[in-house]
């Protein structure tokens, strides 16, 4: 028996630790990080600090991603209510393999010791007299205020998108509030200027670079390939002169001025030997964009000569005398410009330096050397380190001087750990040497603190200018605070690009090996952290009306239905669950929430893994507010329906119960305490809040039912995770639709689905309240449906104040009528139109009407009150008039319960610094107090209406007098 369980209780304590050992590394590498700020008292000899990084790293669980969507009950597309998920699970099973590597580790890090190091050389260039540089980003400059940088960048769905002027085009663009407007036409040079405004500011930012490098005796840097972005994409490409010459030429004059030198290095994916036609044009074209960018700064003739392109000579392609070939071909039809500035570099997985000396030599190329590469990718028949270069120095500088051009080598060291060739591609944070290279070299150092790396170095070996950086601190800066704060958390909330690329292409492949799953191929899932609105759908290019846009097998779909757990616990899941007294009855909710933890439990043995991986882990939703955050939303109903205390009830009766009597079923829950497993629960019901579709069951679908989606879902609908669909955000106005076929979902276009263009789903009709309370968001196009509550105890103050009465006497009214039949709330709307069959909205909304049944509660209370107090009985004429004005009242009431009027809610919209919690609750209450307006002015209308009238008549009655 203990042999049985104990293994299982092991592996979950281990889990329950490395999570723990995962918060751990978070705070460790804070840690490190204010330990780094020391860069002046830093010792190399006696602190590792890279390795104390990695390790952080290392433990650094997975972090999350965004919020979710929801479902409408009179809709198809039933999307639930929305969360972030996070990649928590992934999290842990990373963490576990960390543990289990653990003694491999060690042994790397034993046979590591053994190695011979790096650079086996006792030549140290001392004293040095060269230029040390650091390659395209300045970590201090780009984490300051306004940060300094050349890589802003953008993607091409956001050039299609700025094709459309901004919603204000006045006003600057802002990432919520003026978005472009897409209901207007595109202009393709709207979207051109939008990314060749992005290569401006790059472009502006290399001067602020230059004169912070003189500053600090650094004198030698490359410029980012990122500097224009898309500049040599085939179809969004653009030539640099017609609106780049100032700025480039000015850097280039100050470069000129300190007798800096820049370089430029093509990326990885610039291969002119590939035997792809494809391929070898992206990089003539990629080789012509940098040639370009480096002539237009209009340098010295000599500084414009070491102004040079390195290249890697790519892949070896299965032969790499063929490749060689090809590179000679290709290479003697690039213009003369490019082939003046080219060079080619050593790399770390084909081409050594012995591989590639002859064919420089040969085509008359400059070669630098590449230390570290030459460290992985070296002669065996030799041994690892320099010496097998050493001798190869002076021809290796001659490709260099029979061009004239000043020679430049690139250092970079291996992670401390690392040992074998993959281990050691990890470039280290900072270097803790210089290599046997000659002491007039231009060196770039390529490690990832940049700047921070080339100062430790010339701390380490007093290089000249070392002394001038003591005043300034690196890049952690411990002056700006708040902004620090605000990107961790937002950091926190959202995971980073890769790990959110990792997981997003993970999903995507698992998505489309499901069997009977498609996915189109104009279509891609995409980041919209920039705008809050997690990941979403775009398209590639235009796609037409009726296309199919992916098809989702429901064997894919996560629910009760498909889950295993169906066969191991079948009494949870029998109808009789729902009806048997004793035990608490399951509902859909709590039997998906349990299946959710169950598949989230199996971690990576469930069929749905990577799926979870990409449901959100933190929510924007209300249910996950602080009561101060609850508190912007004044007088909304919504607070009241944020019904945290009932959720955790339904946890607490349904489903803890289920996990604690079955831990089998839910591996290391064990190691869950019930407020853990209540969190859970509640990320889960959460999910399926913005998440979940509402669908029919296939058994349990009419024979005659023809139709291939379901309209009207009855009590037998299942409640179900679909996996893609759920990707797609929603919008008033949508463009795809959820048919429900028997085998499979598809989501198809609507209407013509431009290229760029986000797909949206359709949530329902929801106010904004309504979104916030399920998905976590709100949007200017909601507004038309908002709604406002309008509680009967107002109306009865008012009616009281209106007529002059008691409270006895409206107590002896009320008793007159049935109490049973009053409603508490009466709900104040517009009238809008239903979205047309392609998605689209027209018309306006406007309030037109007092509900019916306010209208014949306040009758009727009306009436009681002329049987039980006579004296209150008022001119039959007037009657209307009075009740008009008793809702005026009413709504007076009602508004003075928001403390803030709406000229001061919109001046909170208008400002910067509002979080998005406080945007959406002011936007909320904000939407209720202008509907409550709007009813005010049409009573107003309807009273000042009934006197106009009465005036008209007055008159002729009198005149009839008269008469
Ligand atoms: C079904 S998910 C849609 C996919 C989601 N964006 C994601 O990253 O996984 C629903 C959630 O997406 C977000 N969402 C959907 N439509 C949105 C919109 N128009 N604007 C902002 N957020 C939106 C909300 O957080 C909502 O809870």
């Amino acid at each position: 028996m203990g042999a049985v369980v104990s293994p299982t209780i092991s592996q979950a304590a281990f889990e329950r630790t490395m999570r723990e050992l995962g918060e751990m590394g978070m705070k460790l590498q804070s840690a490190v990080k204010v330990q780094r700020l020391a860069v002046e008292t830093s010792d190399l000899s006696k602190c590792d600090t890279e390795k104390v990084r990695e390790e952080a790293f290392k433990l650094r669980p997975t972090v999350r991603r965004q919020p979710k969507t929801g479902r409408e009950k009179k809709t198809e597309t039933e999307g639930v209510g929305g969360l972030n998920v996070d990649a928590g699970l992934d999290a842990d099973a990373e963490a576990g393999g960390d543990a289990f590597e653990e003694k491999a580790d060690a042994e790397v890090v034993e046979r590591s010791a053994r190695r011979a190091p790096p650079v086996n050389s006792d030549v140290l260039p001392l004293p040095w007299k060269g230029r040390l540089g650091y390659a395209c980003l300045n970590t201090y400059l780009r984490a300051a205020n306004t940060p300094v940088f050349s890589s802003r960048t953008c993607r091409i769905a956001s050039i299609i998108e700025h094709r459309h002027p901004l919603q204000d085009p006045t006003q600057p663009e802002h990432s919520t509030k003026n978005r472009p407007d897409r209901t207007q036409p595109p202009d393709v040079q709207r979207g051109l200027k939008f990314v060749q405004d992005l290569g401006l500011a790059n472009a502006k930012d290399i001067v602020k670079m230059l004169r912070w490098n003189e500053k600090y005796g650094i004198r030698f840097m490359r410029l980012s390939s990122e500097m224009f972005p898309f500049a040599s994409h085939e179809e969004h490409g653009y030539k640099l002169a017609p609106f780049a010459a100032d700025v480039l030429a000015e850097a280039g004059r100050v470069a000129a001025e300190l007798g800096h030198r820049l370089t430029t290095h093509p990326g990885q994916y610039t291969q002119i030997a590939s035997p792809r036609r494809e391929v070898v044009d992206a990089a003539f074209r990629d080789l012509e964009y940098h040639h370009e960018m480096l002539s237009l700064l209009k340098l010295p003739e000599q500084s414009d000569r070491d102004a040079v392109m390195i290249l890697h000579m790519g892949g070896v392609y299965g032969d790499k005398a063929a490749t060689l070939d090809r590179f000679r071909q290709n290479y003697a039809k690039l213009s003369d410009g490019v082939k003046r500035r080219l060079v080619l570099e050593n790399d770390d997985v084909s081409w050594s330096v012995h591989d590639l000396l002859p064919i420089c030599e040969e085509l008359n190329i400059p070669l630098v050397l590449d230390y570290h590469h030459h460290n992985i990718v070296f002669d065996d028949s030799i041994r690892e380190g320099t010496q097998d270069i050493i001798g190869l120095y002076d021809r290796i500088a001659k490709t260099w001087t029979r061009k004239k051009i000043k020679q430049k080598m690139h250092y970079s060291e291996p992670t401390a750990e690392a040992v074998t060739p993959r281990d050691r591609r990890k470039h280290s944070a900072r270097v803790k040497t210089l290599p046997p290279c000659a002491p007039d070299m231009d060196l770039m150092i390529e490690a990832k603190d940049k700047e921070q790396a080339v100062f430790e170095l010339m701390r380490a070996f007093r290089l000249p200018g070392w002394d001038l950086f003591n005043d300034i601190v690196p890049y952690e800066r411990d002056d700006e605070p708040k902004k620090e704060t605000k990107r961790a958390k937002k950091a926190d909330k959202n995971i980073t690009p890769e790990e959110n690329g990792g997981i997003r292409a993970a999903f995507l492949e698992w998505f489309k090996a499901l069997p009977g799953s498609t996915f189109h191929e104009h279509i891609e899932i995409t980041d919209f952290r920039e705008r809050n609105a997690g990941r979403g759908i775009v398209a590639l290019q235009d796609i037409p009306a009726e296309a199919v846009l992916f098809t989702v097998p429901r064997s894919g779909i996560l629910s009760s239905e498909t889950s295993e757990l169906k066969g191991k616990l079948p009494e949870i899941f029998q109808e009789t669950a729902m009806e048997v007294d004793d035990k608490p009855q399951q509902d859909p909710w709590s039997t998906l929430i349990i299946v959710m933890m169950y598949e989230y439990f199996k971690g990576s043995e469930s069929k749905w893994k990577p799926y979870i991986d990409v449901l959100p882990s933190s929510f924007e939703t209300p249910m996950f507010w602080s009561d101060a955050e609850l508190d912007e939303l004044q007088a909304s109903a919504t607070r009241s329906k944020v019904g945290k205390a009932s959720a955790e009830e339904m946890f607490q009766d349904k489903v803890l119960p289920v996990i604690r009597a079955n831990q089998h079923l839910f591996p290391t829950s064990q190691t869950y305490s019930d407020d853990d497993l209540i969190q859970l629960a509640h990320r889960m019901g959460s999910t399926i809040m913005s998440y979940s579709f509402d669908f029919q069951n296939e058994d349990e679908e009419d024979e005659d039912e023809t139709e291939e989606w379901v309209e009207e879902r009855e009590a037998k609908s299942t409640m179900g995770m679909v996996p893609m669909a759920d990707i797609l955000n929603a919008d008033a106005e949508y463009n795809a639709h959820v048919n429900y076929g028997d085998d499979a979902l598809t989501v198809t276009a609507l209407r013509t689905i431009k290229a760029g263009e986000e797909i949206f789903n359709y949530y329902g009709p929801h106010p904004n309240s309504e979104l916030l309370r399920r998905y976590g968001y709100v949007t200017p196009k909601h507004s038309r449906y908002d709604v406002v509550e309008l509680p009967w105890t107002l109306v009865e103050e008012s009616v009281a104040a209106s007529l002059g009465l008691s409270s006895e006497q409206l107590d002896k009214a009320r008793e007159c009528l049935d109490s049973d039949e009053l409603e508490d709330t009466f709900v104040l709307e517009r009238e809008t139109e239903e979205p047309n069959p392609d998605g689209t909205l027209t018309g306006s909304a406007r309030f037109s009407e007092i509900p019916e049944d306010l209208r014949d509660q306040l009758k009727s209370l009306l009436k009681a009150i002329r049987k039980a107090v006579p004296s209150s009985v008022v001119d039959k004429r007037k009657r209307d008039e009075i009740q008009h004005n008793i809702l005026i009242r009413a709504l007076d009431a009602l508004a003075s319960r928001y403390p803030t009027s709406i000229s001061e809610d919109e001046r909170i919209l208008a400002g910067n610094d509002i979080s998005e919690r406080r945007r959406a609750a002011v936007t909320v209450r904000l939407g209720e107090k202008r509907l409550i307006q709007e009813a005010k002015n049409y009573l107003l209308g309807l009273v000042s209406d009934a006197a106009g009238a009465d005036e008209s008549s007055a008159p002729t009655k009198k005149a009839r007098r008269s008469d």
